[in-house]
């Protein structure tokens, strides 16, 4: 077996085996504490550009199934292990974690000291980092081109599918979709146009939706820049519900400002309070920006979550229009579903706030 290396941007080298594709491997270096779920982690289009630490120490042990891929394709674009279990065991298993990986052509290097290298990331940041088999062929960090910035057009569709339901027309805007948000719109019953992230308002008026669902996707929200004016128009004329990504572009649509994490939040362990109750939820999270709170409009929006660890924001409501947002993922998958309620809400926003909204929308323009 080959011997393969981490670089990181700040020099530091860790060595191990690689498994999976042998090809060279660029990205952000993140790490994520969930003990189970690592396929859906894999496939979620929100971590394209990112090398993914995975804490939990023994990874593969339940192989690859035909359920749980989040997307079509893994998205990581490289991976880093403790324990490699090569012999997984579960009846819905069809293939070893690095089969998977090799066919997905995304580098993995497995008996990493991950320990070593979550406790470095979490006192230096999330850092760049290169997985590769021959450090000496590597060149330079500074390579920008290595470091795509432009992720969520490679991660979004490019053509318009409905899936069909008896409920409220709900257009899905696809950043990088989890396949697990789709999923819990179909399963409240509703009917789902799922759409390109460059969809302008007037295309999304042609649909006639109910309500709109902006989804979670990678890389930096300011990298959306561009379509916030239309964000805004939408979250005017339609009942909104943004996650993780979308929730930040809500924001930023509405003049807030984004800022990036020290090492973000990525587990299934993410506590937050809900204002308005005091009650406390454990949620699922994959995100490394986050909203200021110093930016928010307090006239215009309300924070109805906040992080227990460390107090950011974690959810947004408009104190007139029915624009909600948050930055965990009330999908779940993996992780809690505590917060699967916010679906319902949704649903209930567009159920009751429907006619109001095009009266809002005629008063706002
Ligand atoms: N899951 C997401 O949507 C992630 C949002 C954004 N890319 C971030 O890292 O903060």
């Amino acid at each position: 077996m080959d011997k393969g290396y981490l670089l990181l941007e700040d020099g530091e080298r860790f060595e191990g085996i690689l498994i999976g594709d042998d090809d060279l491997s660029t990205g952000e270096v993140v790490f994520n504490t969930s003990m189970t779920g690592y396929q859906e982690i894999l496939t979620d289009p929100s971590y394209a550009g990112q090398i993914m630490t995975f804490c939990y120490p023994l990874i593969g042990n339940y192989g690859v199934n035909h359920l749980d891929d989040e997307s079509q394709n893994v998205h990581v674009s490289g991976v880093i292990i403790s324990d490699l279990c090569s012999k997984p065991n579960h009846y819905a298993s069809f293939q070893t974690f690095a089969d998977y990986l090799k066919n997905e052509g995304v580098p993995c290097l497995a008996g990493v000291d991950t320990r070593e290298l979550v406790k470095k990331i979490r006192n230096n940041g999330t850092m760049k980092g290169v997985i590769t088999k021959n450090p000496a062929s590597f060149s330079s960090f500074n390579d920008l081109s290595l470091f795509d910035t432009s992720l969520v057009p490679q991660v979004s569709t490019n053509v318009v599918k409905t899936y069909e339901g008896n409920g409220p027309h709900v257009a899905l805007i696809d950043y990088g979709y989890k396949k697990s948000i789709l999923n819990a719109l179909l399963e409240e019953g509703c009917k789902v146009t799922v759409m390109p992230y460059c969809t302008t308002y007037l295309q999304i008026c042609q649909y006639n939706p109910d309500g709109v669902l902006l989804s979670n996707g990678p890389g930096d929200p300011t990298a959306l820049s561009k379509w916030l004016p239309e964000i805004k128009s939408i979250t005017k004329k339609y009942p909104t519900l943004g996650i993780c990504l979308g929730h930040q572009l809500i924001a930023l649509a509405y003049g807030a400002n984004t800022d990036q994490l020290p090492f973000g939040h990525r587990g299934g362990n993410h506590p937050i309070k809900e204002i308005e109750t005091g009650k406390v939820w454990i949620t699922s999270q994959n995100h490394g920006y986050v909203v200021t709170e110093q930016s928010i409009n307090d006239d215009e929006f309300m924070i109805t979550y906040k992080n227990v660890n460390d107090q950011s924001i974690e959810g947004l409501k408009h104190r007139k229009y029915p624009i909600e947002s948050v930055q965990f993922h009330p999908e779940a998958h993996p992780g809690p579903i505590d917060t699967y309620p916010i679906f319902k809400q949704f649903l209930q926003n567009i159920n009751q706030t429907g006619e109001m909204t095009y009266a809002y929308a005629k008063e706002y323009s």
